[in-house]
């Protein structure tokens, strides 16, 4: 049995110990909050500020893992390398964890070093910087802090008004201990897709069907899989996500999000591990989930092939408002409907807009996605999260 320290308990922390429990292996769940979701399957678990890297040397002391799972990003990183340092496998590397953590390092090892097609980009580290940095782009652009995640701090730039707001709002959504934002021209794409890739300790790179999905408030509201695509742009996705997996190193499952426009493929970003949108692999759409694949990749099992079984959609179940005491309504519905399913992540409070739970809806190959979709959708409207 080999022992797994998971760093970030949050829902999709939850999915991946569940697999791997059922493989026998033994997980401790670290988060910054008691009862986080992963934490309720895990074996043990404690709560650390994982930006604080002395309280991070001291758990993985303490437990002495065979493998550091990294679960978000907003992780003291740097320490990583030390740890890899010392003889512990960190998943997928210290590299992929430690670039992903910050979007500045990802972007200029996709852009420059790379050479990846990606939106126009700036850096600005003040309101003033901003100013000249949307002059430069032009506008539309993005603003998004360099470390974030579910388009915390992120908004669009339309007009010179905006600019100031912006920034703040950037201030605010920002985690970690850098002021810095990266300013995107606005890719006006056709679809964005997740390209869930698998790279092997041995054994080749393995791609999931693409995955379409929906974001608003720079954060996922649907997801569906496979998104229908030409082969030439699935193809170019594809090989951006090799290059990219191999530059950062590491065997695991990456969530690789590209934007698809007239003008062709844009690597977007990644995450060096399950990927939200990815829930809808929850479906069973796939020979297996995501969860799983991360699991086989991380312990070193081989993962012969990925198939699509069926086809499936998520639609995710957000709360309105701030709760102590969550809970939900309406899931009865859900229950009844055929071809569906639910998660409820377990959250112990809930704020506006924060995920607490996902639907999840199937169908047999030849079926419409549109139908899989809508249903998904029109049951996720359904549940209520209410104190
Ligand atoms: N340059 C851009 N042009 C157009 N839309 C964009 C751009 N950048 C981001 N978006 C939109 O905002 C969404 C969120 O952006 P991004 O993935 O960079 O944020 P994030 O905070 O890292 O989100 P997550 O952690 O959930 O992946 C994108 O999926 C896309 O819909
Ligand atoms: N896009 C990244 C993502 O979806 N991450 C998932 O959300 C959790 C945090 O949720 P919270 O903010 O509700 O605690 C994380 O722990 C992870 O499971
Ligand atoms: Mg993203």
């Amino acid at each position: 049995m080999a022992t797994i320290l998971l760093l970030g308990a949050g829902e999709l922390g939850k999915e991946f110990v569940i697999a791997a429990q059922r493989l026998s292996q033994k997980v401790i769940a670290i988060d910054s909050y008691e009862n986080a979701p992963a934490m309720q399957v895990a074996h043990e678990w404690e709560v650390i500020n994982m930006l604080d890297g002395d309280a991070l040397d001291a758990v993985v002391k303490k437990y002495n893992p065979d493998y550091i799972v990294p679960e978000i990003e907003a992780i003291r990183t740097e320490r990583f390398y030390e740890y890899e340092k010392q003889g512990y496998t960190v998943v997928p590397s210290a590299k992929a964890a430690n670039y992903t953590m910050n979007r500045k390092a990802i972007r200029d090892l996709a852009s420059k070093e790379l050479g990846l097609k990606t939106a126009h980009y700036r850096y600005a580290t003040s309101a003033t910087e901003l100013k000249k940095a949307v002059e430069e782009i032009g506008m539309p652009c993005v603003v998004k802090p360099l470390m974030s995640s579910s388009g915390k701090g992120q908004s669009t730039i339309k007009s010179q008004a905006d600019i100031e707001k912006a920034w703040n709002y950037s201030q605010e959504g920002s985690r970690g201990d850098v002021a810095e934002v990266i300013v995107e021209s606005f890719v006006n794409f056709n679809y964005e897709i997740t390209l869930l890739t698998v790279t092997q300790r041995e054994g080749e790179t393995l791609f999931c069907p693409p995955i379409g999905h929906r974001q608003e408030r720079g954060d996922y509201q649907e997801s569906w899989q496979p998104a229908t695509m030409k082969t030439n742009h699935l193809e170019a996705a594809k090989d951006m996500a090799a290059k990219v997996t191999e530059a950062l190193g590491g065997a695991g499952i990456w969530g690789i999000e590209f934007f698809v426009g007239n003008e062709g493929v844009y690597f977007s970003e990644l995450s060096p591990r399950p990927h939200d949108t990815g829930m809808v692999t929850l479906a069973n759409t796939q020979n297996f989930n995501e969860f799983e694949l991360h699991l086989r990749a991380v312990i070193g099992l081989p993962i012969p092939e990925i198939t699509l079984e069926r086809k499936g959609a998520s639609a995710v179940i957000l709360a309105n408002d701030f709760s102590e005491n969550p809970n939900f309504y309406g899931i009865e519905k859900v229950a009844a409907a055929p071809k569906s399913d639910f998660r409820l992540f377990g959250k112990p409070t809930s704020r506006p807009y924060r995920r607490m739970g996902v639907v999840v809806t199937y169908g047999n190959l030849d079926k419409d996605i549109s139908e899989i979709t809508e249903r998904a959708k029109n049951l996720a409207c359904k549940v209520k999260v209410l104190s």
